[in-house]
């Protein structure tokens, strides 16, 4: 089984891919995460020192390379993954895909912290904050709808997970 966890920045999709991954017993990658690794570099890093164009190629050969390699695994996606390159078709055609979004306040106050870590977000203020992840969010829904799983729920437990994945 492939799992795909999509969703905006500080939706939890690293949070719960982890847990996840941990019970179902599925190798976990976190796709923000292996990209960092390969590059020896931060995401803020490659956005700054090779622009977002190079970074969305990096994200679409990285997901390819772990799904040609592996047919078991959960992969927390980076926030725009599926936006990029067609890889929410990609990613349907190879697994599970589920989408966590949570109301965008809770996701705003998630982002307020560690917001350096997040290129997109690094020169905004508090004040922007919200504006930006609305609008943002609005733009992308029409790719992130197309997950086969939709969780909307913020209370949510790894049984939530259980329950859809036995009917996806
Ligand atoms: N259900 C939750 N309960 C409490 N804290 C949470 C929950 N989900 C996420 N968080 C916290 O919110 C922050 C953002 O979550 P997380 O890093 O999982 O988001 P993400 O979807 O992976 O975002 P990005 O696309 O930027 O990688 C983290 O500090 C995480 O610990
Ligand atoms: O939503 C996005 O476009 C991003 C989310 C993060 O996970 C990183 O992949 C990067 O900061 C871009
Ligand atoms: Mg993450």
């Amino acid at each position: 089984m492939r799992v795909f966890l999509l969703g905006f920045m500080g939706a939890g999709k690293t949070y719960w891919g982890k847990q996840l991954a941990e019970h179902l017993q599925l190798p976990f990658y976190d796709l923000d995460e292996v990209i960092v690794e390969r590059e020896g570099m931060s995401v803020s890093d490659i956005f700054a020192a090779k622009g977002e164009d190079a970074f969305r190629q990096m994200e679409k050969d990285a997901l390819r390379e772990l799904v040609a390699e592996q047919d078991k695994f959960v992969i927390s996606c980076g926030g725009g993954t599926p936006c990029f390159h067609d890889n929410i078709t990609f990613m349907n055609e190879k697994g599970t895909t589920i989408w966590l979004n949570p109301a965008v306040e809770t996701m705003v106050e998630r982002l307020k912290r560690k917001r350096g870590k997040r290129p997109l977000l690094q020169d905004l203020t508090d004040e922007e904050l919200l504006a930006f992840v609305e609008k943002k969010l609005m733009a992308r829904a029409p790719v992130y709808e197309q997950a086969k799983v939709v969780i909307t729920s913020e209370d949510i437990t790894l049984d939530t997970f259980d329950k859809h994945l036995k009917d996806a």
